[in-house]
């Protein structure tokens, strides 16, 4: 078995890439966005230097980082725990719609669709991240825990201008309300749109780093957008919206099954 398997040597040395190259997209997809990339960045700059200490003849310098370096898998699992743990917790899952029925996912796209027409009819601004691939938890830290189902009514008491949350972004985890108030990244493109003011800012800066999806909602407007990659599109109705998430954070493999009713 083993000899019929070199035969095709050619074969294994492509799936062998392959994979290598499908951990390490994975692994960039993940930590796109959070503060593990600034300490990837620190660690290639401790290897470069490295490289040059030993080049140069930097003895000491060259002893030290090689002691740092024979320990490096400790350091990098140490540094990256929660990274890791979040990566192999989300292995062979849908981020969002994590083991959820069809009726459970249209249930929970009916809420949010149906809290924010109702904000928007009302003018109450407000601003809901869904996660996707990429992990939101480093814009987490501020804002208040939830955890709780998905509900218009709950949204919509979040969003009450007279609420102590209503400031910030609520954002979705696995199919739930995970966190209110959440600060995030404003964009520093300068060619957004000046009429755009800091809650759409900061809906565009998040999805410039993250695959999330944002939803606006415009206090000024009443108007509804959506963005994602850091694109906007605006003025959408409740059939539009519901279009755009369905397409957006469905699975899928639903996607490819032709009668999703059946179940
Ligand atoms: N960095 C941020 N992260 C999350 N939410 C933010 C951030 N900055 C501002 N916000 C939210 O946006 C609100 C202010 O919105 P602002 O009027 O400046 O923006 P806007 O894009 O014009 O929105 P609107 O059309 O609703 O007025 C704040 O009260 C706060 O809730």
């Amino acid at each position: 078995m083993i000899d019929a398997l070199h035969d095709f040597r050619w074969l294994l040395d492509a799936l062998d890439i392959g994979l290598v190259a499908f951990i390490i997209y994975r692994i960039i997809l993940l930590i796109k966005g959070t503060r593990a990339v600034q300490m990837l960045l620190g660690l290639a700059v401790v290897l470069i230097v490295y490289v040059v200490s030993q080049a140069t003849g930097l003895y000491t310098l060259h002893w030290l980082l090689d002691n740092f370096l024979s320990s490096i898998i400790l350091v990098i699992v140490v540094i990256f725990q929660n990274d890791i743990r979040r990566a192999l917790i989300h292995v062979g899952r849908n981020p969002f719609f994590a083991d959820m029925s069809y009726r459970e996912e249209s249930a929970i796209m009916g809420e949010l669709v149906k809290a924010c027409v109702i904000m928007a009819g009302k003018r109450i601004g407000a601003l809901i991240v869904i996660e996707r691939e990429t992990g939101l938890n480093d814009f987490l830290e501020v804002g208040v825990e939830i955890d709780a189902q998905v509900n218009c009514e709950l949204i919509i008491s979040i969003f009450n201008p007279k609420a102590p949350i209503h400031d910030g972004a609520l954002v979705l985890q696995e199919g739930r309300l995970k966190r209110a108030g959440c600060f995030l990244p404003l964009t520093q493109d300068t060619t957004v749109s000046k009429a755009l003011g800091t809650r759409h800012r900061a809906a565009i800066g998040l999805t410039e780093l993250v695959d999330a999806l944002a939803i606006v909602v415009s206090e000024e407007t009443g108007k509804i957008s959506v963005v994602i990659g850091g694109r906007i599109t605006r003025d959408l109705d409740s059939n539009g919206l519901k279009r755009v998430l369905k397409k957006l954070l469905e699975p899928k493999s639903r996607k490819t099954r032709k009668s999703p009713k059946k179940r």
